[in-house]
């Protein structure tokens, strides 16, 4: 068993047992809660975007400080750009968001798995928490954008949930015959997503698979070990905290429950645009 498929059996265990304990556990302070979830997102969430710069580098052969300095104002710019949509237009925003995320979370898993069961996992932790945690869903999206458009994506998650599960039903049923290991992971994502409260479930997920895997592909691509990656990962790291610090203050004046997740969300998904943008071009030229 090589290292990745040793991270996806270790994730897969933790995500089981935490699906289906999570119906024993007695609710949390919900603000209390939401700070260690961002905190968890920060220090092993973030940093798998931090490493960005390896890419970027190969891929886009930067050498010069010119060249570095160009490549840092376009990820800003479309970051901001993000930001601003989000602002003027919240709807557009959020299915734009949530469209992106689903393949780009498609991509944990490798390409000999078929395109479209790879599709239902990656949908899988937007889609199935609607089917028991509906309200808690309509509630947080609410929260980020406005409570009609809450609503409207609740609700338009809610419709296409229960085709969903029964799609990676049978996507886990065909991968278990063709490798176990791969089932299991598509199975503790769906169970997971589907048990678990949502803020919950997308942290443990965001951090133990999709960020885990991406940094030990970004050790494999790049040769670097673990300190020098770490390095890399210092700048981008101390940006985000900058730039989190200047939004924190730019919010308007909500109660903390609100611009927290205001900006956990929003700034996941500002950074989203163009991560996702530089991880494409690597899948095309491996
Ligand atoms: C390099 C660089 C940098 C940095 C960067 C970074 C650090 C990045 C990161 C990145 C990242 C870090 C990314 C991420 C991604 C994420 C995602 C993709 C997410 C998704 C999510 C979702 C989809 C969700 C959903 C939901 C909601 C919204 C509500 C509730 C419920 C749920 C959970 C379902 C800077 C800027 C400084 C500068 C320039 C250069
Ligand atoms: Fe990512």
């Amino acid at each position: 068993m090589n290292k990745i498929q040793m991270q996806g059996l270790f994730f897969s265990l933790l995500a089981i047992v935490v699906a289906l304990t999570s119906m024993l556990l007695v609710p949390a302070n919900p603000t209390i809660s939401l700070v260690i979830l961002a905190a968890l997102i920060f220090f092993f969430g973030v940093p798998h975007g931090a490493l960005d710069p390896v890419f970027a580098q190969k891929l886009l052969l930067l050498k010069s400080w010119q060249d570095w300095t160009k490549f840092v104002i376009v990820y800003l710019a479309l970051s901001m750009l993000v930001v601003f949509i989000w602002w003027q237009l919240p709807l557009f925003f959020m299915g734009s968001f949530l469209l992106l995320s689903v393949m780009h979370f498609s991509r944990d898993l490798n390409d000999q798995v078929p395109r479209v069961t790879r599709v239902l996992y990656g949908g899988s932790m937007i889609f199935l928490p609607t089917i028991f945690h509906f309200e808690e869903m309509q509630n947080l999206f609410s929260l980020i954008l406005d409570a009609d458009a809450g609503l409207q994506i609740a609700s338009f998650l809610h419709v296409l949930a229960w085709p969903w599960l029964v799609g990676i039903l049978i996507g886990i049923y065909f991968q278990f015959n063709r490798g176990w290991l791969v089932g299991l992971e598509i199975l503790a994502v769906a169970l997971l997503s589907t048990l678990a409260s949502p803020l919950v479930s997308f942290t443990l997920y965001f951090c133990g698979m999709h960020s885990s895997r991406h940094m030990m592909r970004t050790g494999a691509y790049s040769g670097l070990n673990f300190m020098k990656l770490g390095l890399v990962s210092l700048g981008p790291m101390l940006g985000v905290i900058f730039i989190a610090l200047l939004a924190w203050f730019y919010l308007p004046e909500l109660p903390n429950y609100e611009r927290l997740l205001r900006l956990v969300f929003v700034g996941l998904a500002a950074l989203t645009v163009p991560h996702m943008l530089l991880i494409d071009r690597v899948r095309y030229q491996q």
